[in-house]
């Protein structure tokens, strides 16, 4: 008991430790506000008068100013969420991304007895704060004096004694956490014994219940995980580690790392493409809790081409025709329907005009020929209708009589403009034009394409009668799928598109404050406002950060490829999560889309999301689907193993799935998520009824990259037997629990009488 209240003692007393530091933090950041405040007000009034040094400085301020108001204004949660205490040393050696990768402890700092002196203690935050007299209050997460914060480990301690990890929300510091990185040492800070609170805040984190967004983890970040997020934004980085190893988290984290480090290089924007609109919305919470959201768009696969598609796509179509669709034999075929399409049934067959006087006619196979020739390159259907206009002039005139009436060539060339003018402004005319080469839409060719024998023409020698029926029945249905996209934007390229008149932006004397209406919330539109708008306008970004990269097929690879010609990349996936049938054409494709740029590869290797237990099981699924593929280390075990249930007699398959649902929201406080095979999404919907919004079901491929405090996992052979990748889906979704997992067997599984389906046996 008393050892008990001496600790909470101790505890008590560091808490307001850091609690004093907090709130010097907060008065040096009210002091910063009313500057702010006051630089704003004084900017606003003098508009844009100043030279230009004066303006490039005050600019600065500003920036910094409005950085830290905006953030107060957002009440972080964790503002201050870090601390390490360090023993006197060197610097050590600056690696490539500009983190000390050695710092070492100076050769006295420890003295021969054991016993050591904490020489330097540093906070670490959301953002950096300097006192007045320019002393680090906090320092920001992204700089590099904050790596040993994250890659310091009792292995590689460096000059870090202790590492603690500050609870708080808002001005109040709720708890510590420490670990202990030379726990050899007896250190002193200020003369008394460096106490030690806690055992580790990473372990803190991960026990903590789920709820329907993800959250950061820039208190918790790991040593791996933190060289993939400082490493420098050259060419490609490639990231790959099995499920729940980090991937999107450490992607998000890095987007808001590179925008830390080069704020106007990243002001071209950051793509971050995402699978599915439900790991959108799961994941893009993360951006603003560490203070990054204007420059970056998050978007799904089905969401990414709004323009060309016209809209957002969020169904799937059949493996089958999602296959083929997504296969770069495709490219072929959108070609030749891209042309093909301007021959519509309706297009006229002659062209009747009068000029001088004469009736002129082009019969069919002269149009034809005509259309022939201004086909013949591969520019942009669109943008070949002058082209076509022009020769179609050229034709008439031919016939017109007038070739040759001048031998004078000026008097020819007046004959012939007035011949042009008189022929291109006649109704007749621009009638035909318009019918015989309309301007096409992406949407108008793809609907083409769902006629059998026309698409049956346009992909002669690519695609087999069968494969033909199904995609054209595909494209006859209501409705965008997440693979037409792709198309859409493919053919957005082919056909070109038509000039459209920039949008004319007010003038505000405050744009020439350098970042300044990006971060003020004092604007009329909203950070978030902003960030659509420049997505809506933007079609190429800096950076392109590619999530469950694995998933992309060759024609996505295509689209998102455009959109980061001149990017540096990002790429985080797991192969053996791939639901694309052949990952190797996948592979390819996303070859072809980074060209010959280099590729700095990164491995993670723990999974933070499943206890031991499940991971285990779903092992075994990984052995069946990727024979000699190793899985990530789970860090920890909750003693919880993976429950087994066979449907009910009594309540067939939808009483089973709602009473186990039950069953699982009773011994978790957070989310529970029924995956099922995709054909039964909306029946499992139904069967959930009324269980409140902490359930969720979703379909195999919709689990993709998210999680769940329990998942039940409803026929593991149904869900195997969806698809070619059935079996890398199951693995999916049996990896999505970090908590609880319960297995139902269904008609086509075949458990043992502990309840075990096959695919689930050794
Ligand atoms: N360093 C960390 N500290 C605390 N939590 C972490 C850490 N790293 C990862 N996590 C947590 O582990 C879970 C899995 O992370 P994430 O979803 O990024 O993994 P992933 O590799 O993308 O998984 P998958 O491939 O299955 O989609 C998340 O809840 C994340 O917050």
């Amino acid at each position: 008991m008393a050892a008990q209240e001496a600790v909470d003692t101790v505890r008590d007393r560091e808490i307001g430790v850091e609690q004093e530091h907090l709130d010097q933090v907060y008065r040096r950041l009210e002091e910063k506000i009313h500057e702010a405040e006051f630089l704003m007000n004084d900017a606003a009034q003098k508009g844009h008068v100043g030279t230009p040094g004066a303006l490039a400085e005050r600019d600065a301020q500003v920036f910094r100013a409005g950085v830290h108001l905006n953030r107060l204004n957002n009440e972080f949660e964790d503002f201050l969420f870090g601390r390490i205490d360090l023993l006197d040393g060197k610097d050590g050696v600056k690696g490539p991304d500009g983190a000390y990768t050695s710092v070492e402890p100076a050769d006295d700092a420890i003295r021969p007895d054991g016993t050591a002196d904490i020489g330097e203690t540093l906070h670490i935050g959301r953002i950096g704060v300097l006192d007045a007299d320019y002393s680090p209050l906090v320092i920001d997460w992204r700089a590099p004096a904050a790596a040993p914060f994250y890659r310091s480990t009792p292995v590689e301690p460096g000059r870090v004694v202790r590492r603690r990890v500050i609870r708080s929300k808002g001005r109040r510091v709720l708890g510590v956490e420490d670990d202990l990185m030379r726990p050899e040492l007896r250190a002193s800070l200020g003369g008394a014994e460096l106490p030690v609170i806690g055992d580790g805040a990473l372990m803190a984190a991960l026990g903590q219940a789920r709820g329907h967004s993800m959250r950061d983890i820039v208190s918790s970040i790991q040593a791996e995980q933190d060289l993939v997020i400082r490493a420098p934004a050259a060419s490609v980085t490639y990231v790959e580690g099995g499920p729940g190893t980090g991937k999107t988290a450490v992607a998000l984290h890095r987007a808001a790392y590179l925008l830390y480090q080069d704020r106007r290089r990243y002001s071209g924007g950051i793509l971050i493409v995402s699978p599915t609109p439900l790991l959108v919305s799961y994941t893009e919470g993360v951006l603003p809790s560490l203070g990054e959201e204007g420059q970056v768009a998050i978007r799904a696969l089905g969401d990414l081409a709004e323009d060309a598609a016209g809209g957002v796509a969020d169904t799937y179509d059949e493996p089958a025709v999602s296959r083929i669709k997504g296969s770069s034999r495709m490219l072929a075929v959108l070609r030749k329907a891209a042309r093909g399409a301007l021959d519509h049934p309706d297009a006229p067959k002659l062209l009747r005009v009068v000029a001088f006087g004469r009736r002129l006619e082009l019969e069919a196979d002269e149009l034809r020929r005509i259309r022939h020739n201004v086909l013949g390159g591969t520019a942009p259907v669109n943008l070949l209708r002058p082209r076509a206009r022009r020769l179609l002039l050229d034709a008439l005139y031919a016939k017109s009589g007038a070739v040759g009436r001048h031998s004078d060539p000026e008097l020819a060339a007046e004959l012939r403009s007035s011949f042009d003018e008189d022929v291109s402004t006649e109704d007749s005319f621009l009638g035909f034009l318009d019918a015989w080469w309309p301007e096409l839409a992406p949407r108008g060719v793809l609907d083409a394409m769902g006629d059998e024998k026309r698409l049956g023409r346009w992909a002669r020698r690519v695609l087999n009668p069968g494969e033909v029926r199904r995609i054209a029945r595909s494209l006859r249905r209501p409705g965008l799928s997440v693979h037409d996209v792709a198309l859409l934007d493919e053919l957005h390229t082919l056909l070109g598109a038509p000039a459209r008149p920039k949008r004319k932006r007010e003038y505000d004397p405050l744009d020439q404050l350098t970042g300044l209406e990006e971060l003020m919330p004092v604007r009329e539109e909203t950070q978030r406002e902003r960030a659509e708008r420049l997505a809506a306008e933007r079609t190429e970004y800096a950076h392109v950060i590619v999530d469950e990269a694995q998933d992309l097929t060759p024609m996505q690879w295509r689209m998102v490829g455009r959109r980061g010609r001149h990017a540096t990349w990002t790429i985080v996936g797991d192969p053996a999560q791939s639901s694309w049938s052949d990952p190797d054409e996948a592979a390819a494709a996303r070859d072809e889309a980074l060209g010959s740029r280099p590729r700095r590869r990164f491995e993670l290797t723990v999974n933070y999301r499943n206890p031991a237990e499940i991971a285990e099981l779903a092992a075994k699924v990984l052995a069946l689907a990727m024979p000699g593929k190793e899985s990530p280390r789970a860090v920890r075990s909750t003693g919880v193993e993976p429950r087994f249930v066979a449907v009910g007699k009594d309540g067939g398959l939808a009483g089973t799935v709602r009473s186990e649902a039950e069953r699982l929201l009773a011994s978790v406080e957070g989310t529970v998520g029924v995956v099922v095979a995709m054909d039964r999404r909306a029946e499992a919907a139904r069967w959930l009824d009324g269980l409140g919004d902490r359930v969720v079901a979703l379909g195999s491929l919709e689990a993709k990259g998210l999680e769940y405090d329990a998942t039940l996992v409803v026929s593991p052979a149904e869900i195997a037997d969806e698809s070619p990748a059935g079996l890398r889906v199951l693995y999916v979704a049996l990896t999505r629990s970090t908590q609880a997992l319960t297995v139902l067997s269904g008609a086509r599984d075949l458990p043992d009488e502990a309840g075990v389906p096959d695919l689930l046996r050794d």
